[in-house]
């Protein structure tokens, strides 16, 4: 059996055109333009293509972009002023700190002083305790976009068999709070855990948060499952480098249902709910309906 590929990039070009359209509608009727601020510090390489890449999405889409680097030295109290600007200007629905910060700087802390409303990572404890006790919040990207990928392809996941390898905040545990809410039997996975093949092989949904590049291999993979690898893991290959995910997806792929490739799977869609999420926050910040689709 080869697994049906599940296409992340097409699917996340169709979220971004529909966070367009709400766009369009926002500033047709309501001429309110939504506004994203990401925020860089360090010059740290793989960051900076990240960045570049939501800005010119987020100016695809409509939406007003505010970029700012701060070098890698900025005392945290520096981070923490632009934060309480960020957080006071009404032409920004929607504040981004690209992590990891360099290690002088208390990240809990500078997430933390993000007005929760305006955080579209969704990594404040505020919208950290809304989606565990099942309450409107904002939403993490990742799981959100993996989320959207698998209601997709399945309808309903209730009663699903779900493994989550990987326990970050940014991924992992709240990857396996959006699939409880979707009511899956969620087991999280972890660098103790043990006998973590026959963990997967009882998995009908098996996402793959970890970091090591091609860790999951086929036969930890039960036949029919759908596997979502969150993994971005650059590797060499030649005298040149390539990205692989967190699964070996050539074997995988042989016994999944269906699988999400590395790149083109969960990458472009984190940026289109990144967005989505962004378009949410004008609309909660006016008052406005939310639009349809875009939100768990
Ligand atoms: N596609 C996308 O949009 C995104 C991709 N990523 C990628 O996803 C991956 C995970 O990111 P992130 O969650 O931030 O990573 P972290 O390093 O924060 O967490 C990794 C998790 O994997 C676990 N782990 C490590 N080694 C093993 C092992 N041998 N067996 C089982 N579990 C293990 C760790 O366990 P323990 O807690 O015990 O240490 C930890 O919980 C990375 O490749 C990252 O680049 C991340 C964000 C967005
Ligand atoms: N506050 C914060 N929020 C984040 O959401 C966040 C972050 N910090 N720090 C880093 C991680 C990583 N991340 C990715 C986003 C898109 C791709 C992506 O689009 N990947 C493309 C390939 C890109 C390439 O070629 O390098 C793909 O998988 O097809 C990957 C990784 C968001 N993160």
């Amino acid at each position: 059996m080869t697994a049906h590929i599940i296409d992340g990039k097409a699917f996340a070009a169709q979220v971004r055109a529909r966070v367009a359209d709400q766009v369009a509608m926002l500033k047709d009727q309501h001429d309110l333009t939504p506004g994203l601020a990401v925020v860089l510090v360090g010059e740290d390489p793989a960051s900076q293509v990240y960045v570049r890449s939501k800005g010119k999405l987020t100016v695809e889409v409509g939406m007003a972009s505010f970029e700012h680097r701060l070098d890698a030295g900025t005392p945290q109290s520096d981070l923490l002023a632009l934060i309480a600007r960020l957080n006071a200007d009404p032409e920004i629905h929607g504040i981004l700190v690209q992590l990891p910060l360099p290690s002088h700087i208390d990240s809990d802390l500078v997430i933390n002083a993000i007005d929760p409303a305006k955080d579209v990572d969704g990594f404040h404890i505020s919208n950290v305790g809304l989606l565990g006790t099942g309450q409107k919040s904002m939403v993490p990207c990742t799981p959100l976009g993996c989320l959207m990928m698998l209601r997709a392809h399945h309808g309903s996941l209730s009663g699903m068999n779900a493994v989550v390898v990987g326990r970050s905040n940014i991924v992992g545990k709240p990857m396996a709070q959006l699939l409880l809410g979707d009511s899956c039997t969620v087991t999280i996975a972890h660098s103790r855990s043990k006998d973590l093949p026959a963990i997967c092989r009882g998995a009908d949904i098996l996402v793959a948060a970890v970091g090591r590049p091609e860790m999951i291999p086929g036969d930890w993979v039960k036949p029919g499952a759908t596997v979502i690898d969150v993994g971005i893991n650059r590797v060499a290959h030649g005298d040149k480098t390539k990205l692989v995910g967190d699964v070996h997806f050539e074997s995988a792929a042989q016994v999944a249902g269906a699988i999400t490739p590395v790149p083109g799977g969960v990458g472009p869609m984190t940026i289109a709910c990144l967005l989505a999420n962004t378009v949410t926050a004008a609309c909660r910040a006016h008052g406005l309906p939310e639009p349809e689709g875009l939100t768990a």
